[in-house]
Parts: C-alpha cells; structure tokens; sequence
C-alpha cells in the first residue's frame, strides 16, 4: 500500500534515491550484484528451501482451518484412502504444522540474514578499496556525500534486499500463484467471479498510490527547501545579523512553511480518498463475494468449511497482491542501487600496488620538460605551460610566485595526482608513469599546509609515515621534529588523542607531526608546503629546525610563502600564471631589480 514517504516534521522515511525503472536491461545489470552472494550460494539455497516449506505450510493453514469447520458443523473428513478423521486428529496435524513452520522460519532467517550480512561486508570491502584507488580527479567530480551514500545507504537498500525483499517477493508471489490455485479447487464459479471483482479494485488502487507518492515527493521537496534555509542562515548567522536581516530571513521561512503545509495538505486529502476508496472498495468486494458464496451455499454447492477456506485464501491473495505492490517499489530501489554500486566498482582506478612490482630505490634526480597541464575539472583553464626545470638528488629548490600562480600543482604532478596534459616528468631519468604508482609514492614525502590528523593518539598520527614503527622509532622522529617536547608535556605523552574527538593542537604543533611522520617515512623526494599562517616566531624557529633537518640529504621542493625561509636554497623559481618567469639563486634573483622576486621581496620587507 502506498505509505506517504514523509511526516511535516522533517523524518524522511524513505531514502531519497531515485528508482529504477523495470527492463529487462536493469534487471540484467542489477542482477550482477549477484556474484557478492556466490561464495555464500550454500547458504542462500538451504534459505530457499526452507523458505518455500514455511510458505508451503502457511497455505495448508487454510486447508486445515476448513476441515475443522466441517468438522465441526458435521460433514464427515474423509482422506483419499477412505479414512474418516476426527477433530482431535485434525487439530494435532495442525499443531505439528505449526511447530515445523517455527523451525522452518527460525532457519530461513538464520541462513538468509548470514548471507545477507556476509554479502553487504564484502560489497562494502570492494566499495572502500575502490574508493581509495580511485584517481583525484573522480574525487573532485564527485561529491564525497553522495559518494560516501554508496558505502552506507545504498549498500544498506542491497542488504534489505538480501535479507527480506527477496524472500518476501518469492513469498508473496509462490502465495499468490497457490492461492488462486487452491480456491480454483474449492470452487471454480465462486473464483471467477472473485477474480472479475477484485482485480480492477487493486489496480485502481495502485494508480492512486502512485499519484500519493508523486504528492508525498513534493511534499519532501517542499520541506527540504525550509530547511536549507534554517540551514545556511544559522550557518551564516553573523551575516544575517549584520545585514540586520532577522525579519526578512523569518518571513522567507515562513513563506517557504506555508508552501509545505500546501503540499502536505493536497497530499493528506489524496490520502484521505484513497483509505475511503480501499474501505468502499475493497470491503464493497468482500461483501459482494460472500453474498454470492452465501447463495451458493445455501443452494447445496459448497459446505460451511469450503466456504471458511475460501475466505482464507482469499484474504492471503489479497495480502500478497498488497505486498507486490510495496515490493515492486523495493526492487526498483534495489536494482537502481546496485546499479550505482556497479558503476562505482567498474571505474578505472590508479594503477598502485601492482602485482609483481619491484621495489625500488630513488637516487632522487628530478626533470620536468615542457610539462603543460590543465585540471580535468576546469580543461578550458591552462593552469601550467612550458615548466622546464631539473633538481640533481640532495639538491633543495624552492617555488616562489603569487597565490594561485600554479606552485601546488607543480608539486602534485610529481605525486602523479593528475595526468600531465603534455611534457613529462621523469625521476632518475625513468618517466613517472613507467613507476610503479606505490613505489613511486613511497619514496616521496609531503609536509602539507594545513596538516590533516586523523582521529586517533598521537602515536598513531605519526606512525602514519611508517605503520609498523617501533615506539623507539617514533620517539626519534618525534625528536628531531622538535614534536617530542610539546608531546612529552601531555599527561598521556604519545597515547594523547588528537584529531576531532580528542585535543587541538596549534599550527605550529600540527606541523611538527607532519614533520615526524615525513621522518619516519625517510623518502629520497620531499615536498614541503610553507603554512600561509603565520606561526609565532618561537614556533616559526621550531618549525624551521625541524624542516632543515627533514630536508637534510634529500632532493627537497619547497613551496615557500615567507621568502625569509628560502635563502639557503640551491635555486629559486619564480612562477606567474603558470610559468616559470624567473630562476636562479637568492643573491641573483634579489639584485635584479625589475624582477618579481626583488619585488615581492621588497613587499614583504615593507609589510614586516
Ligand atoms: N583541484 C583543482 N581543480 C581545478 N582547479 C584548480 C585545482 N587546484 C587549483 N586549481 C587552480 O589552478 C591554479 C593554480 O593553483 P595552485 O593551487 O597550484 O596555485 P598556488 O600557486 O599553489 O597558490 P597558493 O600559493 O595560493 O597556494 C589556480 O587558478 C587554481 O584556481
């Protein structure tokens, strides 16, 4: 039946995802879902079989139910082989029936839930492991939200599926299939005439929902609106109150509240209509069959018993009618979510952690020659033309230029982010692509501008940089990070939770663990982005020990911010709309007065 999707008060009860129309083609592809099941098919047939006696014994309830009233209203049961049987007799079998039927249903559940849980795991398995191969860019052109919705609601439509959609579907329809059987078999006039009358009541019906569903949407579609008010107003509180605008943002709101009582309120009187129509409907039916059964009885053509199994298996019919009706929009929800679980799962990913790839090991001599590049996002925007530089390995240079110049992006191209749209980048003298990616990457390190911790202790934070590092290893890091004396002052020292759930540490504190897990990472490459922020100078000096001795040894790129940090380096490019307009060292780039580098020099001396 058609349940509205939504209360006025903000509950969606339905996940807002859109279905999936039935084809022949839908269901092929939905059907690939399947192979997540194969290794458990063990399972899934003993829960069919189980499934199909429970549903057998259910529909000999009837049968039971209208023996007894004959029975009991006197006509004698007699078994094929001639064998009257007594009431007693007949309620025992019924009450051994039972008894199979609870054994029958604790184990289809039992054997269908292990599938359905074991299936939804591995689908969830192959969906993270994706997700995490997928290249950046899928990443930018798609939103984490919806594709996060993949992993938890869309697996969870594919659970339901497995555990109860599936086993009701080949229930309700093995129900209705025997049930129109059986009341055949009890009376063929007395069907026929049932089923002229009830079919056009349900297919009526069905319509109706329809269009209340359609209502119900909109309803939903209302309410979102309100509240993507209250959302971005609250959000942006201090705006709404600076541009005094507390009336106006009410008056939007309320006027946006009348608009869903509209809706809700076209959609209840559909509501309303359709639960009278079902009442006159569907009990105008009933009475109409059990007049012409009554008529029938009284003529001699059925017994008190056949009539009681009639209405019984009528009743089942009907239900099972209902309960396609909810069922087809299940499967349309579950086809159209294992569709978009497909497609996640048939997306390229980055070719990393190859099988049989040799390790290796990076000198850390780096060119880039005539590299070009724009982001898939934004093709129409040549963001880098014509790079053309080389680092020797041990050598520290340092890129310099105004925000949005292209510094970052140089930097990501090494990591192989991005593919380059012309030039190439080779390390040793190898082009990047002929790397495998995890080898290529692992010698690389990055300290990042803004340092991301994940939600754990700092031991964990910094072993990031090296999983299986021994404590003794993480204290050295800690220690040549400068890190070991603002973590040795927790009470919990390295076991301090940080992250969301746990404490906040500073800029500059946040930094040095950056730094501690490029240490224990020991790459030949790294790549370091100066913090825009600016830290203290206590914490700026810290920060800066700290880089020097990470970068000790190693082919370092510095994207630098603060030019004060960068004199010591072998060489200096300037970059300006994508290209590289300067290079050379400190001393030569500071004298050249017409330069950008003088310039910006200059106009950092002036601000500090
Ligand atoms: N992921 C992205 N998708 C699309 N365009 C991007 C992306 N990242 C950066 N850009 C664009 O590329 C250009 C270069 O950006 P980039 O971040 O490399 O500059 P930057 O010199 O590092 O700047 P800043 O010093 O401010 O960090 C900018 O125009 C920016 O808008």
């Amino acid at each position: 039946m058609a349940r509205s999707g939504m209360n006025t008060s903000g509950a969606t009860l339905d996940p807002d995802v859109p279905k999936k129309k039935l084809s022949k083609e839908s269901f092929r592809q939905g059907l690939r879902i399947f192979r997540f099941t194969l290794p458990y098919r063990a399972k899934f047939v003993l829960g069919t079989v189980l499934l199909t006696l429970s549903s057998a014994s259910t529909m000999a309830f009837p049968w039971l139910i209208g023996k007894l009233a004959d029975a009991a209203s006197g006509n004698p049961v007699v078994l094929p082989n001639g064998m009257s049987v007594s009431i007693n007799q007949i309620a025992t079998a019924f009450a051994g029936l039972i008894l199979l039927q609870g054994l029958f249903s604790f184990g289809r559940i039992w054997f269908f839930t292990q599938v359905s849980e074991f299936t939804v795991r591995d689908i969830r398995q192959a969906l993270y492991r994706k997700f995490v191969t997928l290249p950046i860019p899928y990443f930018e052109k798609n939103r984490v939200g919806a594709i996060t919705s993949r992993i938890t609601s869309d697996v969870g439509i594919i659970q339901d599926s497995f555990s109860l959609t599936l086993a009701e579907l080949f229930r309700q329809v093995t129900t209705l299939l025997a049930g129109i059987v059986f009341i055949m078999v009890v009376s063929v006039k007395l069907s026929l005439f049932m089923l002229l009358t009830f079919p056009p009541i349900v297919v009526l019906a069905m319509v109706f929902g329809k269009k209340i569903r359609g209502l119900a949407k909109t309803t939903q579609d209302e309410l979102a609106k309100t509240n993507v008010i209250v959302e971005e107003t609250l959000q942006g509180i201090n705006t709404v109150k600076a541009f005094t605008n507390e009336q106006f943002e009410t008056q939007r709101y309320t006027a946006s509240l009348s608009n869903t009582v509209r809706a809700a309120l076209k959609s209840n009187l559909y509501r309303g209509g359709f639960v009278s129509f079902v009442i006159i409907g569907l009990f105008g039916g009933i009475v109409l069959v059990l007049w012409r059964a009554a008529t029938l009885v009284q003529a001699g053509q059925m017994t008190i018993g056949d009539l009681t199994q009639f209405a019984l298996y009528t009743m089942f019919i009907g239900a099972s009618v209902a309960g396609l009706g909810e069922l087809y929009g299940k499967v349309q929800s579950t086809l159209g979510a294992s569709e978009r679980i497909l497609e996640i799962l048939d997306e390229p990913t980055e070719p990393t952690h190859q099988p049989g790839a040799q390790p290796v090991q990076l000198q850390g001599n780096i060119a880039y020659e005539h590299v070009a590049f724009q982001y898939p996002t934004r093709p129409d925007l040549t963001v880098l033309q014509d790079i053309t530089f080389s680092i020797r390995a041990g050598e520290k240079i340092a890129l310099v230029g105004p925000s949005g110049a292209g510094k970052s992006t140089i930097v990501q191209l090494l990591m192989q982010f991005y593919e380059l749209s012309g030039g190439q980048i080779t390390v040793d003298g190898r082009p990047i692509q002929s790397y495998d990616l995890t080898e290529l990457r692992r010698h690389i390190g990055i300290v990042p501008q803004e340092t991301i911790l994940f939600g754990g202790s700092i031991r964990e934070n910094i072993a990031y940089g090296k999983t299986n590092a021994t404590d003794e290893e993480i204290m050295q890091a800690a220690r040549k990070a400068n890190a070991w004396q603002f973590i040795s002052s927790f009470p919990e020292g390295l076991d301090t939770l940080v992250g969301e759930r746990g404490i906040k540490l500073s800029g500059g504190q946040r930094q040095r663990i950056a730094i501690a897990r490029a240490i224990l990472k020991n790459p030949a490459i790294l790549l370091l982005d100066e913090a825009t922020s600016a830290l203290d100078s206590e914490s700026e000096k810290l920060v800066q020990q700290a880089m020097d001795e990470l970068m000790q040894h190693r082919t370092s790129i510095i994207i630098a911010h603060r030019l004060s940090t960068i004199r010591k380096v072998d060489k200096i490019l300037v970059i300006d709309g994508g290209r590289i307009v300067e290079q050379g060292t400190h001393e030569e780039l500071a004298h050249n007065d017409n330069g950008l580098y003088a310039n910006l020099l200059k106009l950092q001396f002036e601000m500090s």
